[in-house]
């Protein structure tokens, strides 16, 4: 048996493996038998989540505030910069660069950061990132040239990139079982929140001069006060097993599980549980950080086993089986979580609100950052009641409808000018009926988006077994932000190629394939423990096996 003693940080004598997973109490019982008797049903006692998971929770989930408030605020710091950069206006070409340099950076920072939370911990990460929120904040702020300001959304990119993943994973990871997709969805709360901030503050201060270095710069804040409150949270107890540290790890559970009656018991579970995981991982491949003696050239360097790990880490989750279909089902709803389009409405509603007619765009489009939250809060209340996959089955029908409405009403619209992307005054004595029904019709499918699609797919980190659970996150977020960028750079010439009528339809499209998808692939994971999750995933896509759990 393989021992990761080398790990430990305890000071304790604490092979991780070795005595972690200690003999069959009963002769003739194996482990499995063992950590059946301390089954999931045991964290059913627990009838609601306790104030100290509350507390981390939404310690951690002030980094969504932030992610939010980044990516919500730069439509209007872009209409309000005017001349202070580079004594110009804006080009077209200043404005995508500025705007897409973030997902471009979080996309390229996310799953090297899905490296890092392995080998330095989760709260380390979240902490630089709040370090880097800071930096790019002010540096946005204070810039005056536009390379300056792309430098600046580029860091605040990478700290988007970090926290966006390793937020969610923190929280799940903290979670007891019956509550972790409502947990996990509090960060999702705070990232619909954070873009209604953003909203709010970018129409508060558009029309103060410099207001725009107000907007950024103010992002500083709830970095700063996470920063301070976050280094007295612990570390996840799943990361703490790992690196040997059990001891912290039972401390960390004891308080998430409180003093209630037969706890004790239920945290011993889960350290047998994540144990018996991990004993799995090594002996299938050999885990992520596989130290076995002499397994590997001593005298190599430091940077070059690292690189073995990772290499490691990569093989695992493509030659393994489980964690393969856990990577396809994670990308798969990040990337349909934004190839649905509904960033393009973040992004450019008020454009698109100004080319209809209404009189007061921003104002209109705050309405569906509005009902972008209001929604979320309804995924909040029914995601582990309903179920992860049954949400999706039932909410995308409803963007569909949406975006079908949207796209008839625009054939009955004439739009200013020739070029679906300028933005001018609406054709003068333009029906107001039909417009009003493209409105209804977004806050039709963002309300669809915001049950369903808007935060599933952050529930991610359950598909994949502890050794790959940071990485596969990494990966699966940078397909989020792959889409993002996809999506921010085609939606103006779209509409110019295929007319709004066209662009609507085929987000329709989209989303009909992600329903087929998710129906076909993407089992029902509400409920199971983080290390029953990746079972079901064994032998094929686990759908059939998990609805006949589910109904039991
Ligand atoms: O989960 C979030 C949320 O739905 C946001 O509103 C959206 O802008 C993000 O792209 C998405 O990842």
């Amino acid at each position: 048996m393989a021992h990761r003693a080398s790990l430990s940080r305890d000071g304790a004598s604490e092979p991780l493996i070795s005595h972690s997973l200690d003999r069959p109490e009963t002769p003739g019982s194996t482990i499995e038998d063992e950590t059946q008797e301390i089954d999931e049903a045991d964290e059913s006692k627990l009838v609601r989540p306790g104030l100290f998971i509350w507390v981390l929770t939404l310690c951690a989930g002030i980094s969504g505030l932030l992610f939010g408030y980044d990516t919500g605020v730069i439509s209007s710091t872009l209409v309000s910069i005017n001349t202070d950069l580079n004594s110009r206006l804006l080009t077209t070409w200043d404005k995508s660069l500025i705007t897409s340099c973030t997902s471009l950076f979080a996309l390229f920072a996310s799953p090297l950061t899905g490296v890092l939370a392995d080998s330095i911990g989760r709260k380390r990460v979240i902490l630089a990132a709040d370090a880097l929120f800071i930096v790019g904040a002010l540096w946005q702020a204070l810039t005056s040239s536009v390379w300056g300001m792309v430098g600046g959304r580029s860091v605040v990119g990478i700290a988007v990139g970090s926290a966006s993943f390793v937020v969610p994973l923190y929280i799940g990871e903290v979670s007891p079982s019956p509550f972790r997709g409502r947990l996990v969805t509090v960060s999702s709360l705070f990232i619909t929140g954070g873009q209604v901030v953003a909203y709010i503050i970018g129409w508060l201060f558009s029309e103060r001069a410099g207001g725009w270095r107000w907007m950024v710069g103010l992002g500083a804040l709830p970095a700063a006060l996470q920063l301070g409150l976050l280094v007295l949270m612990p570390e996840t107890p799943r990361w703490l097993v790992k690196a040997g540290l059990k001891e912290r790890a039972r401390r960390v559970l004891k308080k998430v599980y409180g003093e209630g009656d037969g706890m004790d018991s239920v945290v011993e579970g889960v350290l047998k549980r994540v144990e018996r995981e991990i004993m799995e991982e090594e002996v299938q491949g050999g885990g992520v950080e596989r130290e076995v003696e002499g397994s590997r050239d001593a005298s190599k360097a430091g940077w070059r086993k690292k690189l073995d790990r990772v290499g490691d880490g990569f093989s695992l989750l493509v030659d393994i089986g489980a964690n393969r279909r856990a990577l396809i089902i994670a990308c798969m709803l990040q990337g349909f979580q934004q190839l649905c389009g509904f960033n393009s409405l973040m992004y450019f509603s008020a454009t698109i609100f100004s080319l209809v007619g209404f009189r007061s765009p921003t104002l209109t489009s705050l309405s569906i950052a509005i009902t972008n939250f209001i929604f979320t809060l309804v995924a909040f209340h029914y995601i582990d009641r309903i179920g992860r996959r049954r949400i999706l089955l039932y909410s995308i029908p409803i963007m569909v409808l949406g975006l079908v409405l949207c796209s008839i009403a625009f054939n009955f619209i004439t739009l200013p000018g020739s070029r679906a992307s300028e933005v001018q005054a609406a054709a003068p004595n333009q029906n107001l009926a039909w417009p009003l029904i493209i409105l209804l019709s977004m806050i039709l499918y963002v309300s669809g988006y915001a049950i369903g699609l808007g935060n599933v797919p952050w529930q991610q980190g359950e598909l994949f077994p502890l050794s790959v659970r940071s990485l596969g996150s990494g990966i699966a977020t940078a397909t989020n932000w792959g889409s993002n960028f996809i999506i921010g750079i085609s939606f103006l010439p779209m509409m110019e190629l295929i007319t709004p009528v066209g662009t609507f339809a085929a987000y329709a499209g989209v989303c009909l394939l992600s329903w087929w998808t998710i129906w076909k692939i993407y089992p029902e994971t509400a409920g199971l423990s983080l290390e029953g999750v990746n079972g079901l995933l064994k032998d094929g896509w686990g759908v059939q096996e998990s609805i006949r759990r589910r109904e039991h």
